[in-house]
């Protein structure tokens, strides 16, 4: 269970070039909620996983998983609770090292260990199983070096790097956004797959409104640093991609960009 309770984030306070970020936002994902988030330019969805994350510290608020306060987790304690997939396919792992290798990392974020990227034979066994399910054949590849994959089968091992060890909050930020629309449907197809098997809690940012609506239970719009629009279950599945641009339209002032008419 993910709670954030009134958090608030200024940037530069008190200057020109002040910016508020998040103003006051609360938000409860119970275990296995899959939540979107979507809202213009600037709207403060980043920032929002990047608090989550512990990236960064909040002015004030709270952030609890499972009643553990994010902000007072040493940062290896945040990696064994928090899988996080970011938008360059470049970002989520170690080129230099082996697919295997790789996720053998994954296997050890959040422990004390030292790098652990042995490979037993029945970590072999386990990792061929889990690479099956990206149907990218990568299960044949075990010790091809990672920098030799695509952008997209990078970026399906990165999801899958930071969600096979189930952790309590996976953060999706705009990770189908620098993939071409076939590969990023694949993966957007391995993200509901892969979050519905393991049950994880899960929150995503998108620009794309189709898959927005597409994936998750649940659905939020931000402007300005706040939450300004919240579909529950029911609601989410009724709603088209033209009642998001409608309520887009209803915020003075935003401008739905390119991407987001795209979506
Ligand atoms: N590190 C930072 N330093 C200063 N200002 C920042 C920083 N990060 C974000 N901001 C500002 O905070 C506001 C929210 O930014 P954020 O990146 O969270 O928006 P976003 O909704 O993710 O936007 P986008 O869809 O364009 O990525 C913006 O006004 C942005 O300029």
């Amino acid at each position: 269970m993910l709670e954030i309770t009134d958090i608030r984030k200024t940037f530069f306070p008190g200057t020109v070039n002040e910016r508020i970020a998040l103003d006051s936002v609360s938000l409860t994902l119970h275990d296995g909620d899959f939540v979107t988030v979507i809202g213009s330019n600037g709207a403060g969805k980043s920032t929002l996983l990047n608090a989550v994350s512990g990236k960064l510290a909040v002015d004030s608020g709270d952030i609890r998983i499972d009643e553990r306060s994010v902000r007072r987790m040493k940062d290896y304690a945040r990696a064994r609770y928090i899988g996080r997939v970011f938008q360059d396919p470049m970002a989520g792992t170690a080129p230099e090292l082996t697919i295997e290798q790789n996720l053998a990392l994954a296997l050890t974020r959040g422990t004390t260990r030292g790098l652990g990227i042995g490979v037993s034979k029945r970590r072999r066994v386990l990792f061929r199983e889990e690479l099956v399910k990206l149907e990218l054949g990568l299960e044949d590849r075990l010790k091809a070096r990672v920098g030799l994959l695509s952008g997209g089968q990078r970026q399906a091992l990165s999801l899958l790097m930071a969600s096979f060890t189930q952790p309590d909050i996976l953060l999706l930020d705009e990770h189908t956004a620098a993939l071409d629309p076939q590969r990023a449907q694949h993966v957007t197809e391995l993200t509901k797959s892969i979050v519905g098997e393991f049950g994880l809690t899960t929150l995503m940012v998108t620009h794309n409104m189709a898959q927005a609506l597409q994936l998750g239970n649940r659905l939020i719009m931000m402007h300005e640093g706040r939450i300004i629009l919240e579909l529950d279950e029911a609601q989410k599945r009724d709603a088209s991609v033209e009642d998001l641009l409608e309520e887009f339209r209803k915020i003075k002032g935003a401008v739905v960009d390119d991407r987001t008419m795209l979506g």
